[in-house]
């Protein structure tokens, strides 16, 4: 089938590849000239396994194509994907700037009918929308038929995610454009759930929100659980056995952060007050996760009695996750200013997120190359991403770099047993500090 993908950011651009890679011929489109030059070149501009290398191998196959230009981009396409960002509006809701634009501009270029696809994740209603509008200035023998294709994948899996999709959601009232967007799919073997437009769109911010209460759920469970004594991970192994609960998304931490959710938690919060139902259990998600980030730069204040001024800090992981060069909503943003306000200086290290940090955290954070480059001679570690290679990390290093053998993880990287018997202070989230000493 003849593709066109709109925006080559996450969504986009693994969207593109992977459909290049089941047979489609692709094209993808972005106004970033930069970036389609890199891409051109069978660079990829973020940081994803495997898509680089799957890339390279669907272009020189010339089924992957990329274009600034949406005249060459758009010509005899017969579906196309609309993968822009949709950020978070000053007020809250989803920003549908980009989404409009390319809206009005793809029109002047359609020349024959095509099944225009949605993958941004848009407010319910906004498929609607594009379809009255589009069908208001097309030309009126053109037959464009909206599809609403939520996107499901995940940032550090996103290729994996796409093969491997527990559903692919599809909303259309066109039986047609149903047809083909199965006919795309087919070889992906996922299951496939068919709704109307309204429904696939509230799908997706249900899916997400729901994740992000079952987040904030575990990490206000983890903040009781250190008031009591108990420790979240067994509680969170307990609870996730039972079928009903399952034990995916309860780790507890520092907070979700990201791209998603905490922007589609505010704008299904936003959403519901404009049609006055106040969404009472998202925004008490809310609450807790922007709470949660400050716990633990309380914690660690508290631990230095009151003040870390001229204290260095040693930061491990500033990614909003693992396996991504993603700074976007990373907690570390917030713990980072709220450490440089306190008078303390960081030296900080990320395998991959460095340069994407340095336009969003203050200008006085230390980059370093190495763990033990942030650790030297540092007055305690703060862990704010589980990647690899901190996980695994030898502890006794910790002991052997930094001035003061103490570790704050924010995402409990580390069992308890592998502290109890050394001589490190270990404080981690909603279970008890190991060798604490005051
Ligand atoms: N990032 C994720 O993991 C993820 C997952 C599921 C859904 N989503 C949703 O998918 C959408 C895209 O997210 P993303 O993270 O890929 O965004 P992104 O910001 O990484 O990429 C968006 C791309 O669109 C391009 N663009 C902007 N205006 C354009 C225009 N007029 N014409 C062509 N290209 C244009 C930008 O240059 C950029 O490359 C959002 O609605 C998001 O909520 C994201
Ligand atoms: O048990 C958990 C699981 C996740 N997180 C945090 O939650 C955030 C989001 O993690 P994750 O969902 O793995 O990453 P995203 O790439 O943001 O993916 C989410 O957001 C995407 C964009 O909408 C959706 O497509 C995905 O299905 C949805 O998982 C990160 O800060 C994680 O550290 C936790 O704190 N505890």
């Amino acid at each position: 089938m003849n593709i066109a993908v709109i925006g080559t950011g996450y969504v986009g651009l693994v969207t593109g590849v992977c459909l290049s890679e089941i047979g489609n011929d692709v094209t993808c489109i972005d106004i970033d000239e930069e970036k389609v030059e890199t891409l051109r070149s069978g660079k990829s501009p973020i940081y994803e396994e495997g898509l680089e290398e799957l890339l390279q191998t669907n272009i020189q196959r010339e089924r992957l194509h990329f274009t600034s230009n949406y005249e060459e981009g758009l010509a005899a396409k017969e579906v196309i994907f609309l993968a822009v960002g949709t950020p978070q509006g000053a007020d809250g809701s989803a920003d549908l700037t980009f989404l409009n634009t390319v809206c009005s501009d793809i029109v002047k270029y359609l020349h024959n009918d095509v099944v225009l696809v949605t993958k941004s994740t848009v407010p319910i209603g906004t498929n609607e929308h594009i379809k009255a509008n589009i069908e208001r200035i097309a030309v009126t023998n053109l037959s464009v038929r909206v599809v609403s294709n939520p996107e499901f994948l995940r940032q550090g899996s996103a290729v994996y995610d796409t093969f491997n999709g527990d559903r692919i959601v599809l909303g259309s009232e066109d039986d047609e454009a149903m047809e083909i967007m199965e006919e795309i799919y087919r070889p992906y073997n996922i299951p496939i759930v068919k709704t109307d437009l309204r429904s696939a769109e509230m799908i997706k911010y249900a899916s997400n929100t729901f994740l992000a209460t079952k987040i904030s759920f575990i990490n206000e469970i983890a903040n009781l659980c250190e008031h009591v004594g108990a420790n979240v991970d067994d509680v969170a192994n307990g609870i996730g056995m039972d079928s009903r609960i399952g034990g995916r998304f309860l780790k507890a931490g520092i907070g979700y952060g990201g791209s998603c959710f905490p922007k589609d938690t505010n704008a299904i919060i936003t959403l519901g007050n404009r049609v006055d139902y106040p969404m009472f259990i998202l925004e008490s998600v809310q609450y807790v996760n922007e709470k949660q980030t400050d716990l633990l730069v309380d914690k660690i204040i508290k631990r230095f009695s009151g003040s870390i001024e001229n204290k260095t800090i040693a930061i491990l992981g500033l990614a909003f996750k693992a396996n991504t060069d993603d700074m976007r909503g990373a907690p570390s943003i917030q713990v980072a200013h709220r450490i440089i306000d306190a008078g303390a200086k960081i030296n900080a290290y990320d395998p991959v997120a460095v340069e994407n940090a340095k336009s969003v955290l203050p200008k006085e954070v230390n980059y370093e190359r190495t763990i033990e480059g942030a650790l030297n001679q540092a007055n305690c570690a703060v862990i704010l991403t589980d990647w690899k290679e901190i996980k695994e990390y030898p502890i006794s290093l910790f002991r052997q770099h930094l001035s003061y053998p103490m570790v704050f993880d924010g995402r409990n990287c580390f069992s308890l047993e592998k502290f109890n018997g050394s001589d490190i202070e270990y404080h981690s989230v909603g279970r008890p500090a190991i060798n604490r000493q005051n």
